[in-house]
Protein backbone atom coordinates (compact mmCIF):
# COMPACT_ATOMS: atom_id res chain seq x y z
CA UNK A 1 0.00 0.00 0.00
CA UNK A 2 1.25 3.51 -0.93
CA UNK A 3 0.22 6.12 1.17
CA UNK A 4 -3.54 7.11 0.79
CA UNK A 5 -2.46 10.47 2.18
CA UNK A 6 -5.32 12.21 0.83
CA UNK A 7 -8.54 10.49 2.30
CA UNK A 8 -10.33 12.51 4.13
CA UNK A 9 -12.65 12.48 6.94
CA UNK A 10 -15.86 12.37 4.77
CA UNK A 11 -19.12 11.62 6.49
CA UNK A 12 -21.36 10.42 3.34
CA UNK A 13 -20.31 9.18 0.01
CA UNK A 14 -20.34 11.73 -2.91
CA UNK A 15 -22.93 11.25 -5.65
CA UNK A 16 -21.69 12.84 -9.28
CA UNK A 17 -24.18 12.35 -12.13
CA UNK A 18 -21.99 11.70 -15.09
CA UNK A 19 -24.38 12.65 -17.70
CA UNK A 20 -22.38 16.12 -18.36
CA UNK A 21 -19.72 13.72 -19.82
CA UNK A 22 -21.29 14.51 -22.83
CA UNK A 23 -21.00 18.37 -22.88
CA UNK A 24 -17.40 19.43 -23.83
CA UNK A 25 -18.23 22.58 -21.90
CA UNK A 26 -19.02 20.84 -18.65
CA UNK A 27 -16.86 17.99 -18.91
CA UNK A 28 -13.47 19.26 -17.72
CA UNK A 29 -15.41 20.64 -14.48
CA UNK A 30 -16.94 16.81 -14.36
CA UNK A 31 -13.46 15.41 -14.23
CA UNK A 32 -12.04 17.22 -11.93
CA UNK A 33 -14.63 16.79 -9.35
CA UNK A 34 -14.53 13.15 -9.82
CA UNK A 35 -10.55 13.14 -9.84
CA UNK A 36 -10.97 14.75 -6.06
CA UNK A 37 -13.76 12.44 -4.78
CA UNK A 38 -11.60 9.42 -5.51
CA UNK A 39 -8.63 11.23 -3.98
CA UNK A 40 -10.47 12.20 -0.83
CA UNK A 41 -13.32 9.47 -0.62
CA UNK A 42 -12.19 6.71 -3.51
CA UNK A 43 -16.11 5.73 -3.17
CA UNK A 44 -18.51 7.62 -5.50
CA UNK A 45 -22.38 7.12 -6.50
CA UNK A 46 -22.63 7.47 -10.55
CA UNK A 47 -25.95 8.53 -11.46
CA UNK A 48 -26.21 9.92 -15.24
CA UNK A 49 -25.11 6.70 -16.62
CA UNK A 50 -26.72 4.50 -19.99
CA UNK A 51 -28.41 2.29 -17.54
CA UNK A 52 -32.16 2.24 -16.32
CA UNK A 53 -32.95 0.98 -13.03
CA UNK A 54 -35.26 -1.36 -14.69
CA UNK A 55 -32.44 -2.96 -16.65
CA UNK A 56 -30.61 -2.88 -13.31
CA UNK A 57 -33.05 -4.81 -11.69
CA UNK A 58 -33.59 -7.71 -14.43
CA UNK A 59 -30.16 -8.41 -13.25
CA UNK A 60 -31.08 -9.29 -9.56
CA UNK A 61 -34.39 -11.28 -11.04
CA UNK A 62 -31.88 -13.50 -13.43
CA UNK A 63 -29.41 -13.86 -10.69
CA UNK A 64 -32.18 -14.72 -7.85
CA UNK A 65 -33.86 -16.89 -10.18
CA UNK A 66 -30.23 -18.66 -11.07
CA UNK A 67 -29.45 -18.92 -8.04
CA UNK A 68 -32.41 -20.49 -6.59
CA UNK A 69 -32.49 -23.53 -9.41
CA UNK A 70 -30.90 -26.79 -8.01
CA UNK A 71 -27.43 -27.58 -6.69
CA UNK A 72 -27.17 -30.33 -9.84
CA UNK A 73 -28.39 -27.37 -12.32
CA UNK A 74 -26.02 -24.73 -11.00
CA UNK A 75 -23.05 -27.64 -10.99
CA UNK A 76 -23.43 -28.04 -14.84
CA UNK A 77 -22.19 -24.46 -15.14
CA UNK A 78 -19.59 -25.08 -12.30
CA UNK A 79 -16.03 -23.11 -12.04
CA UNK A 80 -14.10 -25.91 -11.95
CA UNK A 81 -14.93 -26.40 -15.45
CA UNK A 82 -13.58 -23.26 -17.07
CA UNK A 83 -10.05 -22.41 -17.44
CA UNK A 84 -11.22 -19.08 -17.35
CA UNK A 85 -12.95 -18.67 -13.76
CA UNK A 86 -16.68 -18.31 -15.91
CA UNK A 87 -19.28 -19.54 -14.09
CA UNK A 88 -20.96 -20.91 -10.32
CA UNK A 89 -18.79 -20.93 -7.50
CA UNK A 90 -20.74 -22.39 -4.21
CA UNK A 91 -20.88 -21.00 -0.46
CA UNK A 92 -17.50 -21.42 0.86
CA UNK A 93 -15.57 -22.39 -1.80
CA UNK A 94 -11.57 -21.75 -1.90
CA UNK A 95 -8.79 -22.03 -4.15
CA UNK A 96 -5.31 -23.59 -3.36
CA UNK A 97 -4.45 -21.11 -0.50
CA UNK A 98 -4.51 -23.18 2.61
CA UNK A 99 -4.85 -19.72 4.82
CA UNK A 100 -7.73 -18.62 2.93
CA UNK A 101 -11.36 -19.18 4.69
CA UNK A 102 -13.63 -18.66 1.75
CA UNK A 103 -16.45 -16.65 1.79
CA UNK A 104 -20.15 -17.15 2.76
CA UNK A 105 -21.46 -16.32 -0.92
CA UNK A 106 -22.54 -17.90 -3.50
CA UNK A 107 -21.33 -16.40 -6.81
CA UNK A 108 -21.64 -16.23 -10.78
CA UNK A 109 -18.47 -15.09 -12.93
CA UNK A 110 -18.60 -13.51 -16.40
CA UNK A 111 -16.36 -12.16 -18.38
CA UNK A 112 -15.86 -11.11 -22.08
CA UNK A 113 -17.26 -13.78 -23.98
CA UNK A 114 -15.12 -14.70 -26.65
CA UNK A 115 -16.22 -17.79 -29.21
CA UNK A 116 -13.73 -20.55 -29.66
CA UNK A 117 -12.59 -19.15 -33.21
CA UNK A 118 -11.37 -15.90 -31.56
CA UNK A 119 -7.39 -15.54 -32.12
CA UNK A 120 -6.75 -14.97 -28.11
CA UNK A 121 -8.35 -18.76 -27.45
CA UNK A 122 -6.55 -19.91 -30.37
CA UNK A 123 -3.24 -18.40 -28.46
CA UNK A 124 -4.26 -19.94 -25.22
CA UNK A 125 -4.52 -16.35 -23.81
CA UNK A 126 -4.76 -16.87 -20.10
CA UNK A 127 -8.27 -15.50 -18.34
CA UNK A 128 -9.86 -14.69 -22.30
CA UNK A 129 -12.50 -17.67 -23.63
CA UNK A 130 -15.98 -18.26 -23.89
CA UNK A 131 -18.53 -17.53 -20.23
CA UNK A 132 -20.15 -20.53 -19.25
CA UNK A 133 -23.88 -19.38 -19.75
CA UNK A 134 -26.74 -21.85 -18.03
CA UNK A 135 -29.29 -23.45 -19.82
CA UNK A 136 -32.18 -21.72 -17.20
CA UNK A 137 -33.26 -19.22 -16.74
CA UNK A 138 -34.42 -18.07 -19.83
CA UNK A 139 -33.31 -14.80 -20.47
CA UNK A 140 -29.87 -14.91 -18.11
CA UNK A 141 -27.44 -14.91 -21.02
CA UNK A 142 -28.83 -12.22 -22.39
CA UNK A 143 -29.76 -9.77 -19.35
CA UNK A 144 -26.82 -10.75 -17.60
CA UNK A 145 -24.17 -9.73 -20.70
CA UNK A 146 -25.79 -6.48 -22.03
CA UNK A 147 -25.20 -5.74 -18.06
CA UNK A 148 -21.61 -6.45 -18.38
CA UNK A 149 -21.02 -5.05 -21.58
CA UNK A 150 -22.86 -1.65 -20.86
CA UNK A 151 -21.19 -1.40 -17.18
CA UNK A 152 -18.42 -2.02 -18.98
CA UNK A 153 -19.10 1.20 -20.92
CA UNK A 154 -19.30 3.35 -17.87
CA UNK A 155 -16.17 1.71 -16.78
CA UNK A 156 -14.28 3.29 -20.11
CA UNK A 157 -16.24 6.70 -19.11
CA UNK A 158 -14.91 6.80 -15.65
CA UNK A 159 -11.27 5.94 -16.39
CA UNK A 160 -11.22 8.18 -19.40
CA UNK A 161 -13.16 11.35 -16.53
CA UNK A 162 -10.11 10.29 -13.60
CA UNK A 163 -7.23 10.58 -16.46
CA UNK A 164 -8.46 14.03 -17.92
CA UNK A 165 -9.09 15.05 -14.07
CA UNK A 166 -5.79 14.05 -13.71
CA UNK A 167 -4.00 16.26 -16.38
CA UNK A 168 -3.32 13.26 -18.33
CA UNK A 169 -4.17 12.17 -22.33
CA UNK A 170 -7.81 10.75 -22.22
CA UNK A 171 -6.79 7.50 -23.02
CA UNK A 172 -3.87 7.27 -20.68
CA UNK A 173 -5.78 4.31 -18.48
CA UNK A 174 -8.23 3.15 -21.63
CA UNK A 175 -5.41 2.30 -23.71
CA UNK A 176 -4.59 -0.89 -21.99
CA UNK A 177 -8.09 -2.25 -22.50
CA UNK A 178 -8.15 -3.72 -26.09
CA UNK A 179 -8.71 -7.09 -24.75
CA UNK A 180 -9.30 -6.59 -21.11
CA UNK A 181 -10.41 -9.27 -18.45
CA UNK A 182 -12.88 -7.04 -16.76
CA UNK A 183 -15.09 -9.41 -14.85
CA UNK A 184 -18.47 -9.11 -13.46
CA UNK A 185 -19.70 -11.03 -10.06
CA UNK A 186 -23.45 -11.97 -9.41
CA UNK A 187 -23.11 -12.54 -5.87
CA UNK A 188 -25.67 -13.68 -3.28
CA UNK A 189 -25.13 -13.68 0.61
CA UNK A 190 -27.57 -16.14 2.33
CA UNK A 191 -29.72 -14.93 4.92
CA UNK A 192 -28.26 -14.19 8.61
CA UNK A 193 -30.18 -14.20 11.36
CA UNK A 194 -28.28 -15.13 13.75
CA UNK A 195 -26.97 -11.25 15.27
CA UNK A 196 -23.46 -12.63 16.56
CA UNK A 197 -22.69 -12.37 12.99
CA UNK A 198 -21.65 -8.95 11.86
CA UNK A 199 -19.96 -8.91 8.50
CA UNK A 200 -21.09 -10.26 5.91
CA UNK A 201 -17.85 -9.73 3.89
CA UNK A 202 -15.13 -8.47 5.64
CA UNK A 203 -12.98 -5.63 5.79
CA UNK A 204 -10.86 -4.66 2.46
CA UNK A 205 -9.13 -3.13 -0.15
CA UNK A 206 -10.03 -4.26 -3.90
CA UNK A 207 -7.45 -5.26 -5.75
CA UNK A 208 -7.76 -3.87 -9.37
CA UNK A 209 -8.29 -0.90 -10.97
CA UNK A 210 -12.36 0.76 -10.40
CA UNK A 211 -14.93 -1.66 -9.06
CA UNK A 212 -18.50 -0.87 -10.43
CA UNK A 213 -20.77 -1.73 -8.29
CA UNK A 214 -24.55 -2.46 -7.70
CA UNK A 215 -26.45 -3.76 -4.76
CA UNK A 216 -29.67 -4.52 -3.92
CA UNK A 217 -31.56 -2.83 -1.36
CA UNK A 218 -30.73 -4.95 1.45
CA UNK A 219 -27.61 -2.19 2.82
CA UNK A 220 -24.98 -2.53 4.66
CA UNK A 221 -22.31 -1.72 2.85
CA UNK A 222 -19.97 0.59 4.63
CA UNK A 223 -16.84 2.90 3.90
CA UNK A 224 -13.48 3.63 6.07
CA UNK A 225 -12.50 7.67 6.42
CA UNK A 226 -9.55 8.82 7.53
CA UNK A 227 -10.91 9.08 11.14
CA UNK A 228 -11.46 5.27 11.02
CA UNK A 229 -15.15 5.99 10.83
CA UNK A 230 -17.72 3.72 8.86
CA UNK A 231 -19.73 5.29 7.03
CA UNK A 232 -22.45 4.01 5.12
CA UNK A 233 -23.06 3.82 1.52
CA UNK A 234 -26.96 2.79 1.23
CA UNK A 235 -28.08 1.08 -1.54
CA UNK A 236 -29.57 4.03 -4.41
CA UNK A 237 -31.76 3.07 -6.73
CA UNK A 238 -30.34 3.17 -10.73
CA UNK A 239 -26.96 4.21 -8.89
CA UNK A 240 -23.69 2.37 -8.79
CA UNK A 241 -21.36 3.00 -6.27
CA UNK A 242 -17.98 2.78 -7.97
CA UNK A 243 -14.56 2.68 -5.65
CA UNK A 244 -11.02 2.93 -6.72
CA UNK A 245 -8.71 -0.62 -5.96
CA UNK A 246 -4.82 -0.97 -5.00
CA UNK A 247 -3.71 -0.77 -8.85
CA UNK A 248 -5.10 2.81 -9.47
CA UNK A 249 -3.83 3.74 -6.36
CA UNK A 250 -0.40 2.16 -7.33
CA UNK A 251 -0.69 3.60 -11.28
CA UNK A 252 -1.56 7.25 -10.07
CA UNK A 253 1.22 7.38 -7.84
CA UNK A 254 -0.72 7.40 -4.61
CA UNK A 255 -3.36 10.04 -5.72
CA UNK A 256 -6.40 8.12 -6.09
CA UNK A 257 -7.25 5.91 -2.71
CA UNK A 258 -8.24 2.59 -2.16
CA UNK A 259 -10.49 3.00 0.63
CA UNK A 260 -11.31 0.15 2.79
CA UNK A 261 -14.86 -1.41 3.08
CA UNK A 262 -17.02 -4.19 4.38
CA UNK A 263 -21.09 -5.52 4.58
CA UNK A 264 -22.43 -5.38 7.91
CA UNK A 265 -25.06 -7.98 8.21
CA UNK A 266 -27.98 -6.33 9.13
CA UNK A 267 -30.23 -9.26 9.55
CA UNK A 268 -32.54 -8.36 7.20
CA UNK A 269 -34.61 -11.47 6.68
CA UNK A 270 -33.53 -11.84 3.34
CA UNK A 271 -30.25 -12.84 1.44
CA UNK A 272 -28.38 -9.91 -0.03
CA UNK A 273 -27.94 -9.73 -4.13
CA UNK A 274 -25.04 -7.32 -5.07
CA UNK A 275 -23.65 -6.85 -8.58
CA UNK A 276 -19.16 -5.91 -8.06
CA UNK A 277 -18.12 -5.54 -11.40
CA UNK A 278 -13.92 -5.27 -11.50
CA UNK A 279 -12.52 -3.29 -14.44
CA UNK A 280 -9.13 -4.50 -14.77
CA UNK A 281 -7.15 -4.05 -18.02
CA UNK A 282 -5.53 -5.96 -20.76
CA UNK A 283 -3.54 -9.40 -19.41
CA UNK A 284 -0.09 -8.16 -20.10
CA UNK A 285 -0.68 -4.74 -18.56
CA UNK A 286 2.63 -3.54 -16.75
CA UNK A 287 1.05 -0.89 -14.33
CA UNK A 288 3.99 1.63 -13.39
CA UNK A 289 3.50 4.44 -10.85
CA UNK A 290 3.02 7.71 -13.36
CA UNK A 291 5.65 9.94 -13.43
CA UNK A 292 8.03 6.79 -13.12
CA UNK A 293 7.46 5.46 -17.02
CA UNK A 294 10.86 6.20 -17.93
CA UNK A 295 12.49 4.72 -15.21
CA UNK A 296 13.82 1.28 -15.66
CA UNK A 297 14.12 0.91 -11.72
CA UNK A 298 11.11 1.96 -10.61
CA UNK A 299 8.51 -0.77 -9.41
CA UNK A 300 5.53 -2.00 -11.45
CA UNK A 301 3.92 -5.47 -11.62
CA UNK A 302 1.96 -7.43 -14.40
CA UNK A 303 -1.68 -7.41 -13.75
CA UNK A 304 -2.36 -10.81 -15.63
CA UNK A 305 -0.34 -12.37 -13.36
CA UNK A 306 -1.10 -10.73 -10.39
CA UNK A 307 -4.65 -11.44 -10.98
CA UNK A 308 -4.02 -14.99 -11.96
CA UNK A 309 -2.42 -15.77 -9.10
CA UNK A 310 -5.11 -14.45 -6.76
CA UNK A 311 -8.17 -16.09 -8.57
CA UNK A 312 -5.78 -19.89 -7.87
CA UNK A 313 -5.50 -18.37 -4.54
CA UNK A 314 -9.20 -17.92 -3.26
CA UNK A 315 -11.22 -19.85 -6.34
CA UNK A 316 -11.07 -23.19 -7.24
CA UNK A 317 -10.54 -23.88 -11.08
CA UNK A 318 -9.93 -26.68 -13.53
CA UNK A 319 -7.15 -29.35 -12.30
O1 LIG B 1 -21.29 -7.16 -1.89
C1 LIG B 1 -20.96 -5.97 -1.81
O2 LIG B 1 -21.78 -5.06 -1.75
C2 LIG B 1 -19.51 -5.58 -1.77
C3 LIG B 1 -18.64 -6.58 -2.46
C4 LIG B 1 -17.21 -6.16 -2.46
O3 LIG B 1 -16.77 -5.29 -1.77
C5 LIG B 1 -16.30 -6.87 -3.38
O4 LIG B 1 -16.74 -7.84 -4.02
O5 LIG B 1 -15.14 -6.45 -3.49
FE1 LIG C 1 -14.77 -4.81 -2.38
Amino acid sequence: MTDASRLAAFDAVPVIDIASAEDPAQRPALARRMTRAAEEVGFIYITGHANSPQQLDAVFDQGRAFFDLPDDEKRRVDLRKSPHFRGYLGLLERGNDPTFKGNYLEAFHVAQDLPPDHPDVGARMPLRGPNLWPAEPVGFRQVVYSYFLNTYGVGITLLELFAEGMGLPTDFFTRHYARSIAQLRLLRYPQQDDPSVELLARAHRDTGVITLLYQDDTGGLEVENKAGEWIAAPPMRGAYIINIGNTLQFWSGGRLTSTNHRVRNRGSGAPRYSLPFFMTPDYDTAVRAIGTEGDADAPSFHVGDQMLRTYRRIWPSVA
